[in-house]
């Protein structure tokens, strides 16, 4: 696929560790540019969709201009209604694919009166049936995944949820417990405070770690997203293909956080709690 390194699921799936999202910075129907942009010049082969983000039609269309075979290119996309089997099929047909690598629930709120493990045993039967190759979901609590592993057959193979220092408060027994169970985490929001809320404690010491790494603040915060998580998987964006460059740069050129460099960003991280989305993580 890329020359990024992977990381393997539960399930066997190798995803490439740093994932481009398509639900913010480009966040707009028309997704197209930036997704060729995206993929040819930066070399993002791992691409992070959702049902919400009313764009999938121009990625699918991003991927068919360009030619790219289905194998080359890793998608993601997660449900955003009550109904897995309509949204995938509807994801399906827009994206322009026959199975998508990953599928994920966006929310369990949208699951929640149909009830998380009904849910979840239609994601079962939609990878057994093959529209996906690997079942997830995102933003679920601890709660909410043990209501889920009661019923569930398969283990969920990924939680994409926000991870960054100034969440790790609320995170951290999450991404624990997540580990324990071989569900691995997808990170999303890594580079939030200094882009959402910058000037805060995290901000010098991600500095002093740039500086002594030879790497940028944002490519440290990548990397201590995908090291506090055991290895998680990222998901990042820019519209700009400089910063694409760097980011993957960070998985590629950059020699991993010590111990105490992690520590110390979790540390500063703790003194403050500024979560971006998803306010039902913080219940
Ligand atoms: N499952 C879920 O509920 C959610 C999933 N996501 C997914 O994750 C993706 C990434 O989420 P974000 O929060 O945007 O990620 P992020 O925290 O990495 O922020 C990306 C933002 O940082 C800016 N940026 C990039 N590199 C920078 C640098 N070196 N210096 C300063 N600013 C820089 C970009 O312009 C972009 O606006 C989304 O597009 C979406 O696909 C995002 C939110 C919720
Ligand atoms: O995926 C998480 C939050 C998010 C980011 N962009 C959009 C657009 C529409 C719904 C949700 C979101």
């Amino acid at each position: 696929m890329s020359g990024l390194s992977t990381v393997k699921l539960n399930d066997g799936l190798e995803v490439p560790v740093l994932g481009y999202g398509t639900g913010t910075a480009l966040y707009q129907k028309e997704a197209k540019d930036s997704v060729k942009m995206a993929y040819s010049e930066a070399k993002m082969h791992h691409i992070d969709c959702a049902e919400m983000y009313q764009n999938e039609e121009s990625v699918g269309l991003a991927l068919k201009e360009m030619k790219v075979k289905r194998e080359d290119v890793f998608i993601t996309t997660k449900c955003g209604t009550a109904d897995p089997r309509k949204s995938l099929e509807k994801s399906l047909k827009l994206l322009g694919v026959d199975q998508v690598d990953l599928y994920l629930i966006h929310s369990p709120l949208l699951v929640k009166d149909t009830g998380l493990g009904k849910a979840w045993q239609t994601m079962e039967e939609l990878q057994k049936e093959g529209k996906t190759k690997s079942i997830g979901v995102s933003n679920y609590r601890i709660e909410d995944l043990e209501e889920t592993l009661k019923i569930a057959k398969v283990v969920p193979s990924a939680n994409q949820i926000e991870v960054h220092p100034y969440v790790l408060d609320k995170a951290e027994s999450l991404i624990d417990f997540c580990h324990s169970k071989g569900i691995h985490i997808e990170s999303y929001g890594p580079l939030s405070s200094i882009v959402r809320h910058p000037g805060g404690p995290v901000d010098p010491v991600v500095k002093k770690i740039a500086q002594e790494l030879g790497a940028t603040d944002g490519q440290v915060l990548l990397k201590w997203a995908h090291q506090i998580t055991h290895g998680g998987i990222v998901v990042t964006t820019s519209s700009k293909v400089e910063r694409l460059v760097e980011q993957i740069k960070s998985f590629t050129d950059i020699k991993d956080l010590s111990k105490e460099q992690v520590n110390a960003i979790a540390e500063a991280g703790k003194k403050e709690h500024h979560r971006v989305f998803m306010p039902h993580m913080d219940q």
